[in-house]
C-alpha cells in the first residue's frame, strides 16, 4: 500500500500572511486574525523583515498554527521552515529547487511550488511538489509578476491539465473567489483582500464560505 506521508494540503482559502502589507501590523496578529477566521492554510511572506525577526516570527506564527490545527508553510525560506518546525515552503524560480527543498525537508513536509502552466505543474510534480501555485490569476498590484496574467479560462485549463493540485494566486479576493473555486482548483491563495479588511477574520470567514459555495461547479 503506498501511504503518504503528507496529509493533503486542507483545500478553500490559502491566506498569506505577508509583511508587505499593513507592515505596522505585526505579523504573529496578522496570523492571529486569519486563524480568528478560519484560516486553515498560511503562508507566511517575509521579504522585509531581517534575518532574527523573520526567525521569531516563523516560530511563533508556526506555534500559533499548530495549537490552531493549521497548516503553516514559510515562503521562500527553507532553513527557517526547518528552524520553525513549519509544515512546508512555498518556493519559486527565484528560490531553491524544489529538489533541493524536499532533500532538506524530507517526505514528512509539503513544498509547493510556483507554476505559470500546465508545462510547470508537471515539471514541479517531477521535482517533488505537493501543490503548484499559479497565477498572475487576475492582476494584482501586490508584486510585480514577471508574468502575464491568465484569467479564468486559462486557468481553468491548468486546473483540469495539472497533475497537482492547484491554487490560485494574484488578485484573489471576495469577488472572485467563487470563480476560482468553481474550476475545480483546490485553493485559492488570498493576500491584500484579506489583510486590508477592517475585520481580517470575518473576511477569511466570507472568504471560506463564497469558495464552499462554489467548489468545482464549473460555473
Ligand atoms: C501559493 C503561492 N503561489 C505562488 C507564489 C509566488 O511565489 P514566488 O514565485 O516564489 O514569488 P514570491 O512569493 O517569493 O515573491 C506564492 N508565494 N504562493
Ligand atoms: C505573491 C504573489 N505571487 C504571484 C504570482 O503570480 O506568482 S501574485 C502574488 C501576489 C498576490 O497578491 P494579491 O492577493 O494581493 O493580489
Ligand atoms: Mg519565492
Amino acid at each position: 500500500m503506498n501511504v503518504s506521508p503528507r496529509p493533503p494540503l486542507p483545500q478553500g482559502p490559502y491566506l498569506l500572511c505577508d509583511d508587505s502589507i499593513r507592515p505596522e501590523l505585526p505579523l504573529v496578529d496578522k496570523a492571529g486574525r486569519l486563524l480568528e477566521g478560519g484560516a486553515r492554510v498560511i503562508q507566511l511572506r517575509m521579504k522585509h523583515a531581517p534575518p532574527r525577526e523573520a526567525l521569531a516570527a516563523a516560530r511563533a506564527v508556526v506555534a500559533l498554527c499548530r495549537r490552531a490545527g493549521a497548516v503553516c508553510l514559510i515562503n521562500d525560506r527553507v532553513d527557517l521552515a526547518l528552524l520553525s518546525d513549519a509544515h512546508g515552503v512555498h518556493v519559486g524560480d527565484e528560490d531553491l529547487p524544489p529538489e533541493a527543498a524536499r532533500e532538506l525537508l524530507g517526505p514528512g513536509r509539503y513544498v509547493g511550488v510556483t507554476a505559470r502552466g500546465t508545462e510547470g505543474a508537471k515539471a514541479a510534480r517531477a521535482a517533488g511538489a505537493d501543490y503548484v501555485g499559479v497565477g498572475p490569476l487576475f492582476g494584482t498590484t501586490t508584486k510585480v509578476v514577471a508574468a502575464p496574467v491568465l484569467g479564468l479560462e486559462a486557468f481553468r485549463r491548468v486546473v483540469a491539465d495539472s497533475p497537482l493540485p492547484v491554487v490560485g494566486i494574484g488578485g484573489v479576493g471576495l469577488s472572485n473567489i467563487a470563480s476560482v473555486a468553481a474550476t475545480g482548483a483546490h485553493g485559492a491563495a488570498v493576500v491584500s483582500d484579506a489583510l486590508l479588511a477592517q475585520d481580517i477574520a470575518e473576511r477569511v470567514r466570507q472568504l471560506a464560505a463564497a469558495f464552499d459555495s462554489a467548489r468545482g461547479t464549473g460555473l
